[in-house]
């Protein structure tokens, strides 16, 4: 896999500034957020239902803009660019969903290369990656399968493939492992991981699943009552901690 691109003056990945968000005339959902991901980095985004993380994501790969505040990536604050440029730098966030979210009616191959086809590469220009991507998930022998007839774990993983298949710079995931039993979510995790070591791709997941959470030593960033906080509850000290003082479980 070849290095991440990021440009030389980027040393954050995402950067809110005093963010907040409401839909129509409710009140804010989000408040003054402030965050930073740095390049390479992998973290987790917590909160009980209904706290906003899907609204905080949605924010990271600019699909909703902010009521007040800033969204930078790749240290380009984005409120006054252009459509084009918005794109552009969308291009290089892949998303994973709870829900899968592929073509029915195409393969698991096709799923994963339709990035590419979107972008106008030639089939025989990335045949051999989308394959190799498909055996990385563990899908070599189901190349040709169609998405109903393959497992929710199994689907999930195409549509891993197809967020990391253009090697973007930041994955975001939201619930990832909402619809795979724990063996798989636990699987998927290690994907993550895979991805953020090998390709340097800054990671945040999403998700309700402390038990997740506990297996990776990574920061996790909890929404309550529209704020960001940084949990040191979940977070690596704990990890550590548990790791010296055994009888201290969490
Ligand atoms: N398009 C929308 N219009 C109006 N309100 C919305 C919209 N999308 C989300 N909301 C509201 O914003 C709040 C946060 O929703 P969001 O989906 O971001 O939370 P969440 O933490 O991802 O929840 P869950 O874990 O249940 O998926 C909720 O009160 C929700 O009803």
């Amino acid at each position: 896999m070849t290095h991440p691109r990021y440009d030389l003056f980027d040393d954050v990945a995402v950067r809110l500034d005093s963010v907040s968000l409401r839909y129509d005339t409710s009140e804010d959902i989000l408040s003054d957020i402030d965050l930073v991901l740095k390049p390479g980095s992998f973290s987790f985004l917590t909160g009980a239902s209904g706290a906003g993380k899907t609204s905080l994501l949605k924010l990271l790969y600019l699909a909703l803009k902010p009521s007040r505040g800033e969204v930078s990536l790749f240290g380009r604050p984005t409120s006054n660019l252009t459509r084009d440029q918005l794109s552009a730098l969308r291009r290089r966030v892949g998303v994973v969903f709870q829900e899968f979210r592929l073509l029915e009616h195409l393969s698991a191959y096709e799923n994963v290369a339709l990035p590419l086809r979107v972008l106008g590469r030639r089939e025989a220009d990335y045949r051999a990656d989308v394959e190799e991507l498909l055996a990385w998930v563990g899908l070599g022998e189901r190349l040709h399968a169609k998405p109903p007839t393959l497992s929710g774990g199994e689907q999930q993983r195409v549509a891993i493939a197809r967020a990391v298949v253009t090697q973007p710079d930041i994955l975001i995931a939201d619930e990832p492992t909402g619809n795979v039993d724990p063996e798989m979510g636990t699987r998927l995790m290690r994907l993550f991981l895979e991805l953020n070591k090998r390709r340097k791709t800054t990671v945040i997941i999403a998700t309700h699943d402390l038990g997740l959470v506990r297996q990776v030593e990574a920061p996790v960033y909890r929404l309550a009552n529209r704020l960001l906080v940084k949990d040191v509850e979940y977070g690596p000290d704990t990890v550590a901690r548990r790791r010296t003082d055994p009888g201290k479980g969490i």
